[in-house]
């Protein structure tokens, strides 16, 4: 049996014997978590934005909607968004032939130190996780272009000039919607903006390969995402599962809409208003499954808070004490995938 130190995490296990039957003991999740798996029902209601409506006479409903949608749910599909259908399936198309090309064009890629810029890597913070999860994935910057495009795959030919358009287009949707979800909790239309210093956007490929024990398995456990933001495109395979309300939920497939949901540094600086979304991805025994999540994050050095004008909503009770998005990142990858860093900021832990 391959180890992960291998360069292409599950890809290169599963690759290098076809006929496995079992996963690796390191990818058993616990009996809880396998449970957690067989009591899952289909979300019956997906919130709809449509960024049209957000444009004209309509806003003051969209923006109502927004608000239920993200203080109700954490999450939303965005339609009308503005990126062209070509340009997803490009993306979608780039991304498969990236995974697919023969290890020796990958390998120099391949690292489990966050701190690269651009690196490809395996499960989720390999090297500290006890149990790991069964996905490879890409993760590099995406702003300003110029300054991080050098550091992209180069192969395939077209993986740079697709992908610089896709986040272009991916970051003029994130600025609409922040500019929205601001407005949303009545706080002035480029408060979240300002919040998060010289906004950050990273994108991630991640490839779920068919696993011979999905029910033992998760492709990525449960976590909050630790940015303000997450703008995902998935493929037709279905894998994607929420928790509300303490049930887990499988997502639909959502056919051309994005995926949003709400991380943790929306959470602060909303004073807890809006939630951070718990998720998780699973696996399936065919077929190989591909998300393209676009993170936006504060600049390092942002000093993240709660609005001033939503504590005081909250009887001028803030529930987070202020941090840098650094100190943050330093908890958040210490340990292994979690949905808990938020926890250290709250306002009765640092008292
Ligand atoms: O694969 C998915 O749908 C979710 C991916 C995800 O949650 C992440 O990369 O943070
Ligand atoms: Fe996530």
């Amino acid at each position: 049996m391959e180890t992960l130190d291998s360069p292409s995490g599950v890809q290169k296990l599963i690759s290098s014997d076809k006929n496995i039957l079992t996963v690796h003991p390191k990818y058993l999740i616990s009996d809880e978590e396998q449970q957690s798996l067989k009591q899952v029902t289909i979300l019956p209601y997906v919130p709809t934005i449509d960024l049209q409506e957000l444009d004209g006479a309509s806003r003051p409903q969209a923006i109502e909607k927004l608000n239920r949608a993200c203080k109700e749910h954490g999450f939303f599909e965005v339609v009308n968004h503005g990126v062209s259908e070509h340009l997803m399936e490009s993306m979608l198309e780039v991304a498969k032939e990236f995974f697919q090309m023969p290890e020796e064009d990958k390998m120099h890629l391949y690292s489990n130190d966050f701190r690269k810029r651009t690196f490809l890597s395996t499960s989720f913070n390999a090297t500290k996780e006890d149990v790991l999860h069964w996905r490879d994935y890409l993760r590099h910057p995406c702003h300003p272009l110029e300054d991080h495009m050098e550091s992209w795959p180069s192969k395939p030919p077209s993986y740079r000039e697709i992908t610089g358009k896709y986040a272009t287009k991916i970051r003029e949707l994130t600025l609409k919607l922040l500019e929205a979800i601001s407005e949303s909790l009545s706080l002035e239309k480029d408060h979240i903006a300002k919040a998060l210093g010289d906004q950050n956007q990273s994108m991630q490929i991640n490839v779920y390969p068919p696993c011979p024990q999905p029910d033992l398995t998760l492709g990525l456990g449960a976590h909050t995402d630790p940015n303000c933001l997450t703008i995902v495109q998935h493929d037709e395979v279905p894998g994607l599962q929420i928790m509300k309300d303490g049930s887990w939920f499988d997502v639909p497939s959502l056919d051309g809409a994005f995926f949003v949901n709400i991380g943790d540094q929306l959470q602060v600086i909303s004073n807890g208003e809006y939630r951070s979304l718990v998720h998780r991805a699973i696996t399936n025994s065919t077929k190989r499954r591909i998300s393209i999540p676009t993170f936006y994050t504060p600049s390092f050095d942002a000093e993240i808070k709660p609005a001033p004008l939503l504590v005081a909503r909250n009887d001028h009770v803030p529930l987070y004490v202020p941090f840098t998005y650094r100190q943050f990142l330093d908890h958040f990858y210490s340990r292994s995938l979690h949905t808990n860093t938020l926890q250290h900021f709250e306002v009765h832990a640092a008292n």
